[in-house]
């Protein structure tokens, strides 16, 4: 069930009135829910149950100290993509040996510090990395657990930013090098192949790409085992979508863990996930105040005070997310229905949140951006100087301030060279 419902005609976060938040914390304020987050990840986990594997939580989506300390006292292990999110991972009290360093460009230093606290893998994408990683391991007289990530060349079927598994994408190594690349990382001496990755993208509404690429993957595998490398776990990556608009389904998050572990049970593999948006893109929700209505011949503006600088995704890629007002006008009061167009401040075209929208509007009025748990503030910048918003997390009738409302001077601080 969701974790932002109106009661009594108004948005509430869990126990929570939205208005409240906003008196208390002002806006343009992301809100997270603690209940919805860790319902999401139980589904994983509960589906994995006792069979072998880790539920690494992608970092990227989402990370908030709070959110990953909460995913970790869960049980979750974490995927991360460099150096900062593994020492984020460890502050907030996350297991080394559970986490996947994922990424086509990881540094040395990322790679030692990595090596250095026993993460679980690192999810090799290329031949020069391998061989970097074999040498920082070397210097360190460690070994490194890898796994390859295989390029399957198959359609995710979903937005072309957003899609990783195709050839034309700089991800993993195509999958009919991999055996090659199997043979020769086997004959480095601070190497210990481990698994194999496959991620092919985000927000797949439907599983069958997914299914595609691990037949692949297990042909790649039982090769390699007659070569005798036998692997210990596969990693499908994350990808699964939201349901952003009506006409999307979620996919069914138990039946497709139910039918991973079928295919791996019977060669002994254990099962790695790194789901991000599914876990955490329905717990949060980015609020927005109307600031001024600009009426036109022929589009109405509605210009609020969340930009494309808080919320990126409507911008980057023309990604539609449902926006309902935080007290919905009623009878006799309810207005008049326009079409707005929700903009930003900012100096650019492309500074929308949403487009055409039916809504009764007036200034000053409250606007909820649904589904914005996920690649939300993580893509937030200070384009046009504007400090970012402040993050909330909801527990019940609670709230707790897990990152304050930046200002001016946090923005200023870093800058040199005036005196
Ligand atoms: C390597 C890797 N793993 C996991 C994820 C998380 O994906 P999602 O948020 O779609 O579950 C991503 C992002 O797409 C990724 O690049
Ligand atoms: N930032 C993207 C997802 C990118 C996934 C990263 N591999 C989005 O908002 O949809």
């Amino acid at each position: 069930m969701s974790a932002f419902v109106y009661r009594h005609g108004v948005l509430h976060a869990e126990a929570c009135a939205v208005p409240d938040l906003v008196r208390q914390f002002g806006t343009p304020l992301y809100v997270y829910s603690k209940q919805a987050l860790v319902e999401q990840y139980q589904r994983y986990q509960d589906a994995l149950g006792d069979y072998d594997g880790h539920i690494c939580y992608a970092v990227k989506a989402n990370s908030n100290l709070r959110v990953l300390a909460v995913l970790a006292e869960a049980g979750a292990g974490f995927d991360i993509v460099s150096g900062g999110e593994l020492e984020r991972v460890l502050r907030a009290g996350g297991k080394a040996d559970r986490i996947v360093f994922s990424g086509v460009g990881k540094q040395k230093d990322e790679i030692a510090r990595a090596l250095a606290v026993g993460i679980h893998c690192f999810n090799v994408e290329s031949y020069p990395e391998l061989e970097l990683i074999n040498a920082v391991a070397s210097e360190l007289r460690l070994v490194a657990p890898v796994s390859l990530r295989v390029n399957p060349n198959v359609d995710a079927g979903t937005h072309p930013y957003i899609s990783t598994g195709l050839k034309a994408n700089k991800f993993g190594v195509p999958i009919e090098q991999a055996d090659a690349f199997y043979a020769r990382a086997a004959d480095l001496a601070h190497i210990n192949v481990v698994g194999v990755d496959c991620h092919i993208g985000s927000q797949l509404t439907d599983i069958a790409p997914l299914a595609e690429s691990l037949d692949s993957v297990l042909a790649l595998v039982d090769r390699l085992a007659e070569q005798g490398i036998q692997l210990r776990h596969v990693d499908m990556g994350g990808g699964l979508g939201i349901s952003y608009q009506d006409h999307e389904t979620a996919p069914d998050i138990e039946g497709y863990i139910d039918f991973l572990k079928q295919r791996l049970a019977s060669r002994g593999l254990a099962l790695v996930l790194e789901p991000g948006r599914s876990i955490v893109g329905d717990a949060g929700i980015f609020v927005t105040e109307v600031a001024l209505l600009k009426e036109g011949e022929e589009k109405n503006f509605a210009v609020v005070d969340g930009a494309m600088n808080d919320l990126l995704r409507p911008a980057l890629y023309g990604a539609w997310q449902r926006v309902q007002p935080v007290v919905p006008r009623t009878e006799p009061d309810a207005g008049e229905l326009k079409h707005w167009d929700i903009v930003g401040p900012i100096c650019e075209t492309g500074d929308f949140l949403a487009k055409d929208r039916a809504l009764n509007l007036q200034p000053k009025d409250l606007l909820a951006v649904m589904q914005s748990g996920a690649y939300g503030f993580v893509m937030a910048s200070n384009y046009n100087t504007r400090p970012r918003a402040a993050e909330v997390m909801v527990d019940g009738d609670k709230v707790h301030l897990v990152r304050r409302r930046e200002t001016l001077d946090d923005l200023l601080a870093l800058e040199e060279g005036l005196h």
